[in-house]
């Protein structure tokens, strides 16, 4: 019998938990139900579940939104995040944070960047790559020779996270009420093109997406295999037009200019979503969401990377993949 060759690593993903001591809830329509304090139990069942899989994830990826905006109001965001950050302390592996919307909804970024939620630690301090903007919540690692993760902040332009005051918050409002001419900017514009631009999405500045460029173009000359993650989809194919980063396709049109990357994962639109982007061979996966998914099953996965793909094991509703590199 020809046994398969182990994986050179492996990691795990997890999204959108949105962790509140509070009765279940609906999402804006009222289209999807909302299990405020079960996904605690969720959350545990994934770090069980990666603790006991057959090959144990060397990182996990938790790529934001892992305390609900409910938290704020009822002065609770330290004891929701508490509760959370209970249950990773006994995790053996690292746990990369990504940023969501519902960070900002508790924290603001200086509270963000001192708090456990950031995990830049584990950056890789790279002498060759060029350094990020300071108050840009980004960063890079390589867990395995030929492989490197970036992770983005999808909300570098927004209005969430940035002080009233500010030329970036000024720079985010400008762009919003160009296309957004509603009185709510939660509400997004009627024109399906135009809907991402709300209050609870942003985008990435172009002094990120510089270092970005910078950061592949190494990755390309040493012929590495990058894989971004962020909390926003920028893919048009991988999600609904209303969960988009603002300017989606400057990022796009970044990761279509460099060979190494092949996959892009977000979270952010809680039903998932999937496209390979033809042209470059990129896999766009945006996971399914933690918050939207019934006690009874579980938003997981556990994803095994080859020299040739990633294979991704899903548990509960998120189905098993294969991601061939091109
Ligand atoms: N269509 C909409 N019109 C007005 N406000 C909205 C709309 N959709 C969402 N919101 C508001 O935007 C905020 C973020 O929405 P929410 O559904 O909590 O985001 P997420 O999908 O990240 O959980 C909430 O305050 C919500 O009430």
């Amino acid at each position: 019998m020809e046994l398969s060759p182990p994986p050179l690593f492996t990691f795990g993903v997890i999204t959108d938990v949105q962790y509140a001591d509070i009765d279940d809830g609906f999402n804006f329509s009222r289209t999807r139900r909302r299990y405020y304090r079960s996904s605690l139990q969720l959350l545990r069942n994934a770090l069980s579940g990666w603790s006991l899989s057959a090959v144990k994830p060397d990182f996990v990826l938790q790529l934001g939104d892992l305390i609900d905006g409910f938290n704020k109001p009822r002065g609770a965001s330290q004891a929701a995040l508490d509760a959370v950050l209970r249950e990773f302390a006994s995790f053996p592996a690292k746990v990369h944070h990504v940023w969501g919307n519902h960070e900002f909804y508790n924290f603001s970024r200086s509270e963000l960047m001192k708090s456990p939620l950031d995990s830049s630690s584990y950056a890789e301090r790279s002498p060759t790559g060029s350094p990020v903007r300071e108050d840009i919540y980004a960063y890079q690692f390589s867990p395995f020779p030929g492989f490197r993760f970036v992770l983005l902040d999808s909300y570098d332009v927004s209005l969430l996270g940035r002080q009233g005051s500010s030329l970036h918050y000024n720079t985010a409002m400008d762009l919003i009420k160009l296309h957004n001419k509603n009185q709510d900017l939660n509400c997004p514009p009627e024109l399906k093109h135009l809907s991402r631009f709300t209050m609870f999405n942003g985008g990435f500045s172009q002094d990120q997406l510089d270092w970005l460029e910078s950061v592949l173009s190494v990755a390309d000359e040493k012929k590495e295999r990058v894989i971004i993650v962020s909390h926003l989809p920028i893919h048009p194919d991988s999600t609904d037009a209303v969960c988009l980063a603002w300017n989606y396709d400057d990022l796009l049109a970044v990761l279509r200019s460099h060979s190494s990357v092949v996959c892009y994962m977000a979270g952010h639109a809680h039903d998932g979503g999937y496209c390979l982007d033809k042209d470059t061979g990129v896999h766009h996966l945006t996971v399914d969401g933690v918050i939207e998914t019934p006690p009874d099953s579980d938003a997981y996965a556990v994803v095994s990377v080859y020299t040739d793909r990633m294979v991704l094991t899903g548990s509960g509703r998120i189905a098993d993949q294969v991601f061939l590199f091109s």
